[in-house]
Formats: C-alpha cells, sequence, structure tokens
C-alpha cells in the first residue's frame, strides 16, 4: 500500500485536546509522523478541541461519564472528517468502544511509575493526612500502605493538582511520571516502588486513533508504532476487560514484553484497599493470559471484592 501524501493544500490533521499534557503529547506524535514519512513543517497540523471532561473539573470523572469525556469528542470530530487522527493517553481510552475506531499506533512509552507529591515517601505523610485523587486505584493503594489517610477528591490537569496542594487544599496527591515528565516537571515528586503502587492500565502510552474505514493511514502509522508498548498496553488492556474492570474499579495492571513473551503483573483492590489480590503471568504473545490471570485473581478474591468487578 502506498502512503497517501499530505501536502500544505492537504495536511495531516491531528485532533487533540487542548491540555498542556495532550498538547505536548500531540506534539510527539506530529513530530513523529513529520521525521517519519520527512513531511514538511505544514504537511502535518494540530487540531486542538476542548473535551466535556476539561470543562467539568469539580467531580470525579466516574461520576460524570468516565473516561468517555476525555476521548468523545475527538471520536466525534474523527467520524464527522474533521481531523485524520487523534492522540490520546491510553489511560483515558474506554476498555470496550464501538469497532469503527482503531488505536493503530502507540508511542514508545514512557515513566510508568506515580510520584507523590507533598511528601517524601508514603511512610512520611503526616498521620490523618489529607491525600487528594479521584482514583480508586490511587485511594485504594494509599490507604492500604496508610490506613490512616483521608482520601479527597481531586481532578483537574496536571497544574491545577499541583497547585491544590500548595494552597493546602490537600496535603498531597498521586500523578502520573509521565505526564510530569512531558511537562518538564521531570523533578516533581517521590517514584513510588511498583511494588507498593503499581500503575493504571496503560499508564505513559499514547496512542493514536482513526477511523476503522482509513486504511489509507496503515502505512502512516505504523511507520510510528512501538510495537512492545502496543503488545503491554494490549495485554493490559486485555486484563481490565476480563476482570470486568471500569473507571470506578480499582485495579492495577502493568505487562512487558520479553522476548517473544509477555509477562504481566495485576492487582484488583476493595475501595479501602484493605483486600489486595494480585498476581503474575508469563505467557505467549497472543496468548489467554490476561484472561487466565482475570480468572486467578477473581477466584482468589472475598465476595465483596468480586462484587466491586462483577459487571
Ligand atoms: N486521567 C488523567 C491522566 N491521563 C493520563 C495522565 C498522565 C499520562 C499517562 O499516564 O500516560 C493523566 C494524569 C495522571 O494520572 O497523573
Amino acid at each position: 500500500m502506498t502512503c497517501p501524501i499530505f501536502t500544505v493544500e492537504r495536511p495531516l490533521r491531528i485532533g487533540t485536546r487542548r491540555s498542556p499534557l495532550a498538547l505536548a503529547q500531540a506534539e510527539m506524535a506530529m513530530a513523529a509522523v513529520k521525521r517519519a514519512h520527512n513531511l514538511p513543517d505544514d504537511a502535518v497540523k494540530l487540531v486542538p478541541m476542548l473535551a466535556t471532561g476539561d470543562k467539568i473539573q469539580d467531580r470525579p470523572l466516574a461520576d460524570i461519564g468516565g473516561k468517555a469525556l476525555w476521548t468523545k469528542e475527538l471520536e466525534r470530530a474523527l467520524i464527522e472528517d474533521q481531523i485524520d487522527i487523534a492522540v490520546h493517553s491510553m489511560k483515558d481510552v474506554e476498555t470496550w468502544r464501538p469497532d469503527i475506531f482503531v488505536i493503530s499506533a502507540m508511542l514508545p512509552r514512557a515513566d510508568v511509575h506515580d510520584r507523590l507529591i507533598g511528601a517524601a515517601s508514603l511512610g512520611d505523610l503526616k498521620q490523618d493526612a489529607r491525600v487528594g485523587t479521584s482514583s480508586p486505584r490511587r485511594a485504594a493503594q494509599v490507604q492500604r500502605a496508610r490506613p490512616d489517610v483521608q482520601i479527597v477528591p481531586l481532578r483537574g490537569n496536571v497544574a491545577t493538582r499541583l497547585a491544590h496542594i500548595d494552597t493546602g487544599d490537600a496535603d498531597a496527591t498521586l500523578l502520573a511520571a509521565a505526564g510530569l515528565d512531558r511537562l518538564g516537571m521531570a523533578d516533581v515528586g517521590a517514584e513510588l516502588s511498583l511494588d507498593a503502587f503499581l500503575p493504571a492500565a496503560s499508564q505513559g502510552a499514547v496512542g493514536i486513533d482513526r477511523l476503522a474505514s482509513r486504511a489509507d493511514l496503515i502505512p502512516i502509522l505504523e511507520a510510528i508504532n512501538d510495537a512492545d508498548t502496543f503488545a503491554a498496553v494490549d495485554a493490559e488492556r486485555a486484563f481490565l476487560a476480563a476482570v470486568g474492570g471500569n473507571c470506578h474499579s480499582p485495579v492495577a495492571a502493568l505487562a512487558r514484553v520479553e522476548g517473544t513473551q509477555i509477562r504481566l503483573r495485576a492487582e484488583i483492590f476493595t475501595a479501602d484497599g484493605s483486600e489486595l489480590q494480585s498476581g503474575e503471568c508469563l505467557y505467549d504473545m497472543g496468548g489467554d493470559g490476561p484472561a487466565q490471570l482475570a480468572q486467578e485473581l477473581l477466584g482468589k478474591a472475598s465476595a465483596e471484592l468480586r462484587g466491586i468487578f462483577a459487571s
């Protein structure tokens, strides 16, 4: 298949949210496409859009419609042919989507860790500290390590959340290292270990979305795909789907490619982190490791924990 030719008159239109992190990630995708295909500057352009999730910042994501709030506007723009591709944080992309959309490529994954802002470690949080997060996973993980802390809702983009710590609305918060690094804040926060704080499925990965009908874009996107990132994130998302996770469920998953195999580690929690079921598997790429690991964890879980994931 030959590559479609994008020109100054007919540039490749890259849809993105307007938040500073989304724009930084879209710039990375744009640079990768230009580099891979040797395109002049104005043969590619960013189309920034405001997402519902950016407009409503005072309620937890799970209460106002979940991850779709980040992707809905961009999906509509794809359907209406206002953009050719959309750039998403894979963490914000729904596990179940209509198959008119295809994640066609992923950029090389960034640092997968979470960082703690407001204290040097979980142990250093002051007694009864107020930790701001609207993520059920982070709330469960923090409370597991520190049952005394209070979780207070905290949303908004990275800068907004950091400002809430400065003004004392919360004593501490947790943010993805990937987002901080991409915003030039590599020195902000203290890294949490994967043992204490396994990340969300897809954390640190940026995906490029297109309409299934736009097969003409495949060669463009194949050239910028990082195959190991794609396979690992695919495994984590297969685990989410198999365990019945959504944005209300405290679940963590991290996969790595090891040669022709995938090592997948996953955890499911009750809301306060008092129960944790974890497991790891190593399986041949294309195998059903994620589904088996989900069944293993659900099989070990109490009725209460299983109830959180029953879907
Ligand atoms: N839900 C918000 C969101 N989506 C992606 C990132 C960070 C970048 C990433 O994890 O890929 C963040 C902020 C955060 O969790 O700190």
